[in-house]
């Protein structure tokens, strides 16, 4: 069975689908089967691995139950994908039945065991999506960026996922908080460090001692369609993600 990680903050802009991209590129360098499952509508996690998002078939179809989830899978450099387009923001109203807090998950069921990994992209709020990315992952990872760091939605974020604990996903375990977009000289304050830390205990979770620095070609690469990790492999943000994937690996948080 594949190891569900979603990369989740309801903040928008923090780095969560430079995240996601990054993990199946680097996972899939390291010859690991990698599905990426893009539960954002906006659509960048297709778009930024080289998906026509409004010319696939999309997640929306899969839960409304027009096309079999195979049918929905699209081929990238790093693998299958299951993308997503703005229809995907209907679901919230559209699906209203009783269980539809498990409609990922039980269309992930049948894949699951095809995969090593399952990386999941969420929106940038606490709705019915990121409640079904919850329900299905095993692991999450939160990415911040210092200039945004607050500790203001904590309690929604904490309050969301011990809900989803409670409820539907009990083993649900947040594995750390990112510090994206990470300037030594501006960041490497008390300041930062200090709240993310005090952000992480909240959580009961720890800050990865990697931290993503800021690189321009960050911004490029989704045009390429790839991730930063093979656009500009030598580029700092990209040495930092395969830095923390394999954080990530040795502290066993993901099985190798
Ligand atoms: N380490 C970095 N260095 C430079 N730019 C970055 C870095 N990480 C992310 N960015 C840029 O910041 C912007 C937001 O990143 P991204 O789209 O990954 O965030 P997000 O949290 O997924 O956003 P949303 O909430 O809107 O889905 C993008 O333009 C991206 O290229």
């Amino acid at each position: 069975m594949a190891e569900i990680i979603a990369v989740t903050n309801q903040k928008g802009g923090v780095g969560k689908t430079t995240t996601a991209a990054a993990l199946i590129a680097t996972l899939a360098e390291k010859g690991k089967k990698v599905l990426g499952v893009d539960l954002d509508p906006q659509g960048n996690l297709g778009f930024s691995l080289g998906i026509d998002i409004d010319n696939v078939h999309t997640l929306y179809e899969v839960f409304k139950k027009q096309i079999p989830v195979e049918q929905a899978l699209c081929a990238t450099e790093y693998g299958d994908m299951l993308a997503a387009n703005i229809l995907l923001s209907g679901v919230e109203l559209e699906c209203n039945k009783p269980g539809r807090e498990y409609l990922l998950k039980t269309e992930l069921s049948a894949l699951s065991a095809d995969y090593d990994y399952i990386i999941i992209d969420t929106p940038p709020a606490l709705n019915l999506l990121t409640v079904n990315a919850y329900v299905t992952a095993d692991k999450l990872i939160i990415p911040m960026a210092p200039e945004i760091l607050s500790l203001l939605g904590v309690t929604q974020i904490k309050e969301t996922i011990e809900t989803v604990r409670q409820y539907y996903n009990p083993r649900l375990k947040v594995i750390g908080i990112l510090l994206n977009k990470f300037n030594a000289r501006l960041n490497l304050n008390r300041d930062v460090l200090d709240l993310s830390r005090q952000i992480a205990e909240q959580l009961d979770t720890k800050v990865f001692e990697t931290k993503i620095r800021q690189g321009v070609l960050v911004a490029e690469s989704p045009a390429h369609g790839k991730s930063v990790v093979t656009y500009a492999p030598h580029s700092k943000p990209a040495m930092d993600f395969v830095a923390l994937v394999e954080e990530i690996l040795q502290e066993g948080s993901v099985e190798q």
